[in-house]
């Protein structure tokens, strides 16, 4: 069974919750990583554990939430291995997969509807890297 891990700031407190609560029900487990309440924080306190532990290949794939989605997202891709991707449709969520490989995906709780942000991740455990060309553009990355 997969596990993920999963973080954010204050601002992503309540997503992170409905979405554990829903990959829960779904039988997918959940490493949260934090924050644990609406109080005020600093995302990169919950960024880098979430992005180490998937650097680590403790977890396949990980989820990070923040205001914009652009703190936790460039916090993470400072992460050797580590490929983030900011997706706030279904479309750019399947993409960040299939052509990039993504393995954090970050969700910018402030400018979305928490149902949107259940079928983006919906998206993001659904869809495989396509490889073949993608491979090579993947690979000059460097990460
Ligand atoms: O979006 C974010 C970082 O990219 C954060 O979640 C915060 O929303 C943002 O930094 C604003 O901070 P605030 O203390 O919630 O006003």
């Amino acid at each position: 069974m997969m596990t993920l891990a999963i973080g954010g700031d204050h601002a992503g407190y309540e997503f992170k919750s409905a979405i554990i609560e829903y990959l829960n029900e779904k039988g997918i487990q959940t490493k949260d990583f934090g924050t644990y309440s609406a109080d005020s924080t600093d995302y990169p306190d919950f960024a880098h554990p979430v992005s180490l532990a998937v650097q680590n290949k403790e977890f396949p794939l990980g989820i990070l939430i923040c205001g914009s989605g652009n703190g936790v997202c460039m916090t993470a891709n400072k992460h050797q291995g580590i490929r983030a991707a900011l997706c706030w449709n279904v479309e750019l969520s399947e993409l960040a997969r299939k052509h990039n490989n993504a393995n954090i995906l970050c969700l910018p709780a402030r400018f979305i509807s928490i149902h949107l942000a259940r079928k983006i991740v919906d998206a993001f455990l659904a869809t495989n890297f396509e490889g073949g060309r993608h491979e090579r553009r993947v690979s000059k990355i460097g990460c």
